[in-house]
């Protein structure tokens, strides 16, 4: 999408074909810095300490981790072991392994000293693939938009509430959530966001906004805990929020606070649709509850609030007293009885094993197992 009017991808290969560059976002909004990754071992540490972070971005980038580490060495012992180290950096989001897997499908059965090109190759398709695959989740999503533009008097403004980055920093290029906003926003059609701050990492705050601004998309911040509040009032006429991962039967998964606001909207009758590439569907589960492992992070993310001072020097405050212990659970899950709809790159569907089997029936009824 666009910063200032310039094109932008969240992660791209250098032409030097070794190294990928990614914009890293534990700077933003007060910096915009880009990192170069050169080894698995840059790649492993973009992916745990959130230089990039949200599903697809993550598995992207996992790609490139593979195909860097195999530029050092192509056999399959350390193919092996790239996959364990990418994979071990983020539990909740199941793009990681299935960027991971497909790496391993593809790559595995060629010959030695083609392997590293070839992973190149793949991961350039994968980003690409995503980029594509958002733009149709948000012509779908669009859709949705128009018929609530519809039945409202002529040029009043659509209000959409998302939570979290499921913006174009979160994937490779459009987002998921924010995919059908930037469309009506390119159509003329009014529209505005409310962005949740989403703490404790503060993603709405920090990167939602920041990219809706840069792009044009008029949008005001809110405190996580305001949506029930905007809902009862009749300020929300939908919610578009992105998955981590979403069961087959249509549980999903996103970031910590995401059921709350699905409560909500169910109380208030209030659309509350989840916006995800069939790449965040783990068909081999079905109970979210108890199947998706849930990530807890480091509970200083929650004591301690980072930003700039008044002279724009980065600075972090405490703010709670310095032994009060803490809890970080970084993703909670909606159940699919909570959600309106699954909006995929093949369409909206229920949130449900039909509504998934109906579009992806290649993928439908695959045997359950551990992941
Ligand atoms: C299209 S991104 C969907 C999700 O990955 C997003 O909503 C989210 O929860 C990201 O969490 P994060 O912890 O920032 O990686």
């Amino acid at each position: 999408m666009k910063i200032d009017g310039t094109s932008y991808r969240s992660i791209w290969a250098e032409d030097d074909g070794l190294t990928v560059g990614i914009i890293d976002q534990t700077r933003l909004p007060h910096a915009f810095v880009t990192r170069p990754l050169k080894t698995l071992d840059d790649a492993a540490v973009a992916i745990s300490d959130m230089w990039v972070r949200g599903a697809p971005l993550i598995g992207a980038t996992a790609a490139y981790g593979m195909a860097i580490a195999l530029r050092k060495d192509a056999s399959d012992a350390a193919m092996d072991e790239a996959y364990r180290i990418l994979h071990a950096t983020r539990p909740t989001a199941i793009n990681l392994k299935w960027a991971l897997d497909e790496v391993i499908r593809n790559i595995r059965p060629i010959d030695v000293g083609s392997r590293a090109d070839a992973a190149w190759t793949l991961a350039a398709e994968i980003c690409d693939s995503d980029v594509e695959t958002n733009h149709s989740i948000g012509a779908h999503g669009l859709g949705l938009i128009k018929a609530i533009a519809a039945r409202k008097p002529d040029g009043e403004t659509i209000n959409v509430l998302t939570h979290c980055n499921a913006g174009w920093l979160a994937t490779v290029d459009w987002g998921t959530a924010t995919s059908p906003i930037y469309q009506a926003h390119e159509l003329g059609i009014p529209i505005h966001v409310w962005v949740d701050e989403t703490r404790p990492r503060n993603q709405g705050a920090s990167l939602t906004s920041w990219e809706l601004g840069r792009h044009g998309v008029p949008h005001t911040l809110v405190v996580d805990n305001a949506g029930g509040h905007l809902m009862q009032h009749g300020k929300v006429d939908l919610c578009f929020v992105g998955s981590d991962r979403t069961t087959a039967s249509g549980d999903v998964c996103n970031k910590i606070g995401t059921y709350l606001k699905a409560l909500a909207a169910r109380d208030n009758g209030v659309p509350f649709y989840v916006t995800l590439p069939s790449s965040t569907v783990d068909w081999t589960i079905h109970d979210g509850l108890k199947e998706i492992p849930i990530e807890e992070r480091n509970g200083e993310e929650v004591s301690w609030i980072a930003g700039v001072d008044n002279e724009g020097k980065d600075t972090k405050v405490l703010i709670c007293p310095k032994t009060t212990p803490v809890s970080n659970f970084a993703f909670d899950v909606t159940p699919s009885r909570l959600v309106t709809g699954l909006v995929t790159e093949r369409g909206v569907c229920s949130a449900s094993r039909a509504g998934l089997a109906k579009l992806f029936p290649e993928m439908a009824n695959q045997p359950k197992q551990a992941v």
